[in-house]
């Protein structure tokens, strides 16, 4: 680069000075139990540098983690920690590193896709990643919505306490739930403590997390992660609890678990920043405006090999389609590609037959989670449908992706 600037892999000696410049970036000093838990997940080996004589300039890691997409668990490299030093930004240091990293991932052919969340959303389509799932944020006025249906007979059981002392049952359901969570990360014994860390000074007026577990006849089923923002008007109590994750085996387990948060004492307001677009709740409740939802983009998924992504998940209806892509960065993706396949599974090869859609690396990445319809996308005229062959309905799954964390 410019300047005497380098790229270089990290190591763990550089941790200190990430974790200050990642301090700096985000505005938010890193210190104690949550400096401790970034160390913790922290993979010096797939972490880069940008090096100005010795100072950590810029920086962003590859968590080794894997994701589940329609009909399949993939290993994928889960992208954070990006930043660039206030003195040396817009000199083409993130570019570097984006344009390496992605290479390096390439490279190690372990990863067909990589993901994050993005600070802002202007950052990532240039690198390829493409907008993959939404969320809604919820912001529901709780007194004033009940769920249509009953109780669930016989009731299950709640246990609540601290998230580590039922973090065996939490993290025993989370496994057997996430497999089939298209959007879902893996998460082992240090992202479990990288999501649980609970620092005082990160909670702004709250209380510390709770948890509650779902038991039904055969053991745990489900559970939810909060915490609650006292609040006191003239007109009395007007608390808010702040729900982190909800995850239900069945539809009995999550109407408790959400009866349960609805109802909280003293509270007024209940909100939940990480809601699936087709968050059963908006169907369980008499009056959903009151749930106070707003729209905002999730996960970006960057294919780093087309056909080895394409070909690893699942079509919710038969497909035969020659898609024409196109990559300025990985130009191994780049040219035609003709996926077969269904809902059994796909192949995915280098084809000379003249193409049915074309699209950049960014859009088909925005469409491979199911969440982002090719269709839509080409009545915006980012994707050319050039023949009748249409790809949309294999392209979609049954559910939309949703999120349980920002890494
Ligand atoms: C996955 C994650 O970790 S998301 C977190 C990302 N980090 C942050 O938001 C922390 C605060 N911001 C920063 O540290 C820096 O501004 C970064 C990392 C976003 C950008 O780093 P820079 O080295 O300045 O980016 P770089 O110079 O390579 O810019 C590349 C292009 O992206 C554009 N760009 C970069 N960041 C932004 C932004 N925040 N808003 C708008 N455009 C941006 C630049 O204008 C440039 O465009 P151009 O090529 O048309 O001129």
């Amino acid at each position: 680069m410019d300047d005497g600037i380098r790229v270089r892999p990290g190591t763990i000696e550089d941790f200190p000075a990430i974790s200050e410049l990642l301090g700096v970036v985000f505005h938010e000093n890193l210190e104690g139990a949550a400096r401790a838990a970034e160390e913790a997940v922290f993979e010096p080996a797939r972490s880069l540098v940008a090096d100005d004589g010795g100072l950590v300039a810029g920086h962003t890691v590859a968590y080794s983690r894997e994701l589940t997409v329609p009909g399949a668990v993939l290993p994928a490299a889960h992208i954070s920690c990006v930043g660039v030093r206030p003195t040396h930004r817009r000199r083409g240091l993130l570019t570097a590193l984006m344009h390496r990293q992605l290479r390096d991932i390439a490279e190690g052919g372990r990863e067909a896709l990589a993901v994050l969340w993005a600070s802002e959303t202007t950052i990532y389509p240039r690198f390829g990643y493409g907008p993959a799932s939404s969320r809604l944020k919820f912001s529901i006025m709780n007194r004033e919505v009940r769920l249509t249906v009953p109780p669930a007979e016989p009731a299950g059981r709640l246990r609540m306490g601290d998230p580590a002392e039922l973090l065996s049952d939490i993290a025993k359901t989370f496994d057997q739930l996430r497999v089939t969570r298209v959007g879902w990360s893996d998460r082992d014994d240090r992202w479990w403590r990288y999501v649980l860390a609970d620092p005082w000074d990160r909670r702004d007026g709250t209380t510390r997390r709770y948890a509650v577990v779902h038991d039904g006849p055969g053991g745990p089923t489900g559970y939810a992660l909060w915490r609650v923002k006292r609040g006191w008007t003239h007109h009395g109590p007007d608390a808010e609890v702040q729900v982190r994750e909800v995850a239900a085996a069945d539809p009995a387990t999550y109407q408790t678990l959400w009866r349960f948060l609805l109802g909280i004492d003293l509270s007024r307001t209940v909100s939940f920043d990480l809601g699936a677009v087709d968050e059963p709740l908006r169907h369980l409740v008499d009056e959903p405006r009151r749930l106070g939802t707003m729209l905002s983009d999730a996960l970006f998924v960057r294919l780093v090999d087309v056909p080895g992504a394409l070909a690893a998940r699942r079509y919710q209806a038969p497909v035969d389609v020659v898609l024409e892509v196109e990559d300025p960065l990985l130009p191994a993706n780049a040219g035609r590609w003709r996926l077969t396949g269904g809902p059994g599974g796909a192949s995915c090869a280098r084809t000379g037959d003249p193409a049915d859609l074309a699209c950049s690396v960014t859009d088909l990445g925005a469409a491979y989670l199911g969440g982002t319809s090719l269709g839509v996308l080409a009545a915006a005229g980012r994707v050319r449908q050039l023949t009748a062959n249409d790809p949309s309905l294999a392209f979609g799954w049954h559910h939309a992706p949703s999120a349980t964390e920002v890494f």
